[in-house]
């Protein structure tokens, strides 16, 4: 087997970690199984979710995001936030979800997710329903809101956040038949005024400590359903993010991003 070294670094935003590698200077194959096989906690270097950063004739650079499951998918809030940090720069971002622009701010990055997408065929759902109160319900949990964010959000506002089984209901709904591609779900429990509490069961990765998407897509259900108004702090089990959204108008997300480490890897091994 020929070697096949290359450099990554390890970053996180609020705890949602990142093997974030530079794949300007050279093609690495990214394949579901080699994506799957580094994001191993036990086997790999672990992460929730695989980053790669390209060229990109539209933009400073385009970034691919792999869930830990090996899944190629559209959007990943806290990792775009990590990229000034990893570039060196204020950078416009090709993703699977549209350009994102995305400027270092002290500790972090202010990035500019675009406007959010809320038909029902835009999610994705199996069939035609409204999007702000979906009339479904899983057990005790009736009537959630759906976002795109660049990826689809399940968003359920519940009276007691911890009542809830996430862990046994966020697989179940990420499953279930009524998303096509699947879906994040969020169990959120608005706290005080413009703040919510959030944690959210990711597609492809599950519980992790923060989800920048998942905070957009649940700080524009809120607005929708005039819960907030106005620049929103979402608190996740990592840490905090700031969300400002006004209907037609593109979703601002601010919060920290880290780097932890640098290394280096033979791709070909995994
Ligand atoms: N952690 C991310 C979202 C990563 C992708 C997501 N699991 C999906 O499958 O859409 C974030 O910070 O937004």
């Amino acid at each position: 087997m020929r070697a096949l070294m290359g450099r990554f670094s390890k970053m996180h935003g609020l705890g949602n970690d990142f093997v974030v590698i530079d794949a300007r200077d050279g093609a690495v194959d990214m394949t579901q199984a080699r994506a799957q096989a580094i994001a191993d906690r036990h086997a790999g270097i672990g992460c929730d979710q695989l980053i790669l950063i390209g060229r990109s004739d539209r933009a400073d650079v385009s970034m691919r995001i792999f869930n830990s499951d090996g899944g190629e998918v559209e959007a990943c809030g806290n990792a775009t936030r990590c990229v000034p940090l990893f570039v060196g720069r204020d950078v416009l971002i090709e993703t699977k979800a549209g350009l994102l622009d995305a400027k270092g701010v002290d500790g972090g990055a202010s990035v500019d997710m675009g406007a959010p997408r809320l038909e029902w065929d835009a999610i994705p759902l199996a069939y035609a329903m409204d999007t702000l109160a979906m009339p479904v319900s899983w057990e005790d949990l009736p009537a959630p809101a759906a976002v795109n964010v660049g990826n689809p959000h399940v968003i359920f506002f519940c009276d007691d956040l911890g009542a809830v089984d996430i862990e046994r209901l966020g697989p179940m709904i990420e499953t279930d038949p009524l998303f096509p591609a699947r879906v994040n779900v969020n169990f959120a429990q608005v706290v005080g005024d413009n703040h919510i509490r959030l944690i959210v069961w990711e597609r492809g990765a599950g519980l992790t400590r923060a989800c920048g998407t998942g905070a957009c897509a649940t700080a524009v259900a809120a607005v929708r359903r005039k819960l907030v108004s106005g620049p929103t702090r979402v608190t996740l089990p990592g840490g905090d993010l700031v969300i400002d959204w006004t209907p037609g108008g593109h979703i601002l997300m601010t919060g920290p991003a880290t780097h932890v480490f640098d290394g280096e890897a033979d791709w070909a091994r995994f």
